[in-house]
């Protein structure tokens, strides 16, 4: 089986799916990584040099290559990765895969990104508290409809990690 992780940027993709891995013994990717890996190139560097249409690209082509060559693998993706490209139809049309919606309220996002904006190109530049939130609020809006396809959601406001895993592997089998 391959478990696909998505969610908002900060949802707890990378961290959880890591965490997720080692308690199915399964091999973990983190998109990002991967992309970053291949390309010898970090994803902000990527977005600033290349424009976020080739980092898209790059996504898409790389997803659909794990999807077809790997199993027993829990794959992290980014934020934007379901909501482009088509790429929540290839997700859910792949031969046994399980997607997952990591839920986060909005709150909880804004607290986890006003902290860690420098690593996430999107949201870098936004200057001020109020304009990050304001930001955070529509943009998933936007793409909730996208996220909302997974096979499954698991909310995971005021959860530590571990309490999430074993619900996501609840989940699973
Ligand atoms: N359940 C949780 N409780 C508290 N903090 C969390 C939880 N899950 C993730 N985090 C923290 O939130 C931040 C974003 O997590 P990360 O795994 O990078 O998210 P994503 O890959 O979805 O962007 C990290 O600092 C991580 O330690
Ligand atoms: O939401 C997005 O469009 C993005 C999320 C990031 O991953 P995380 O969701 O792991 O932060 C990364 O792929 C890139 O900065 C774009
Ligand atoms: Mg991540």
């Amino acid at each position: 089986m391959v478990v696909i992780l998505i969610g908002y940027m900060a949802s707890g993709k990378s961290t959880l799916g890591r965490i997720l891995a080692k308690k199915l013994n399964y091999e973990f990717l983190d998109l990002d990584d991967f992309i970053e890996k291949k390309e010898n190139a970090a994803v902000s560097d990527i977005f600033n040099l290349k424009g976020e249409i080739h980092f898209r690209a790059l996504e898409t082509q790389y997803l659909k290559e794990l999807l077809a060559s790997k199993n027993n693998l829990v794959l992290s993706l980014g934020g934007g990765t379901p909501c482009y490209s088509n790429n929540m139809e290839t997700i859910l049309n792949a031969d046994n895969t399980k997607s997952i919606y990591l839920k986060a309220s909005i709150p909880t996002l804004i607290t986890r990104l006003k902290n860690e904006k420098s690593t996430r190109p999107l949201i870098a530049h936004i200057e001020t508290d109020d304009l990050l939130a304001e930001f955070i609020g529509k943009h998933l809006f936007e793409r909730s409809q996208f996220y909302s396809l997974a096979n499954a959601t698991i909310t995971t406001d005021n959860k530590i990690a571990n309490d999430i895993v074993e619900e996501l592997v609840l989940q699973l089998f």
